[in-house]
């Protein structure tokens, strides 16, 4: 069985993208493992399974280095717009994507469609929709302690779950300490992802990132919408604001209505086919 596979990165958060229409490759969780393993495999930050074409659109499946299955990826559907737009699938340059964390608006805004901008929806900081353990609240600055040190936690859901922590330095050494005890932490059933925020000014903020079964990366799509989410819920920012994150910068747009528009980039890295010997060995 051949096995063609497509790589794009958006700001140095890497997929890998596989076509179900173009192969026939059962992705279990140990080939997962194996594909987006940096040494014995392609090597990525997920993979971006789809398109699936059903009656009321197209559908998008996200898929963890760690095998996990994710609802949403920002900097995914950006990717995945463009996997669509290289291989001839999309007409326009507006169209609804499906992904099990919720429907996104895709606008590819040049010819090229290597600037792309998602209506990625609205957040919320309910615990029950989180998911976050104990009583239904909405989860704002909690004091949460870890690794001996009192944090104040604001929790949402983009789709996907999200933890942010307000700091006055942030560092990928700190995301790299506090990052698994948060993620695995026994307050958060689905695990989380993680984002350490320092506000800059009220129009820019700086993050580093721990995400829910990949790790470390250098940007998310959906982190920086829940980062700026959190950062406007909290009274330290405006409703527009650049996020830099060690892979690049995102641009975030909170409208009056609650949508988050998030505008940034997305880069073709190539095309391969892989080995039917590592298929077989796994
Ligand atoms: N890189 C993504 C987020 C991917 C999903 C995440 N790891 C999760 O499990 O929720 C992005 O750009 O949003």
């Amino acid at each position: 069985m051949t096995v063609d596979f497509y790589k794009y990165h958006a700001l140095g958060n890497d997929y890998i993208i596989l076509d179900p229409n173009k192969t026939a490759l059962s992705l279990t969780a140990e080939i997962i493992r194996l594909l987006c393993h940096r040494h014995f495999g392609i090597g990525s930050d997920g993979i971006l399974y789809g398109p699936f074409f059903q009656e009321n659109g197209i559908h998008l499946r996200i898929l963890n280095p760690d095998g996990s299955e994710a609802e949403k990826s920002g900097n995914g559907i950006r990717m995945f717009a463009r996997y669509l737009f290289d291989t001839g699938y999309l007409k326009d340059s507006s169209f609804d994507l499906f992904t099990p964390g919720g429907k996104v608006s895709v606008e590819i805004l040049d010819a090229r469609a290597s600037l792309i901008k998602v209506n990625m929806g609205a957040a919320t900081f309910n615990s029950t929709a989180i998911p976050v353990a104990g009583p239904a609240r909405e989860v704002i600055a909690e004091p949460l302690t870890v690794l001996d040190r009192a944090y104040a936690i604001t929790c949402l859901s983009v789709g996907n779950p999200h933890c942010v922590i307000p700091l006055p330095n942030i560092s990928r050494e700190l995301a790299e300490q506090l990052g698994p005890v948060i993620e695995n932490h026994p307050l958060f059933p689905n695990r989380i992802n993680l984002q350490l925020l320092k506000v800059l000014d009220r129009s820019t903020i700086q993050i580093e990132i721990w995400e829910r079964g990949a790790g470390y990366t250098l940007a998310s799509g959906s982190s920086s919408c829940a980062a700026a989410s959190a950062a406007y819920r909290l009274g330290l920012i405006d409703r527009n604001v650049t996020v830099i994150m060690p892979g690049g910068t995102l641009h975030i747009a909170i409208t009056a209505a609650g949508d988050i528009y998030m505008t940034g980039p997305v880069t073709a890295v190539y095309q391969g086919t892989l080995s039917e010997t590592l298929l077989s060995r796994s």
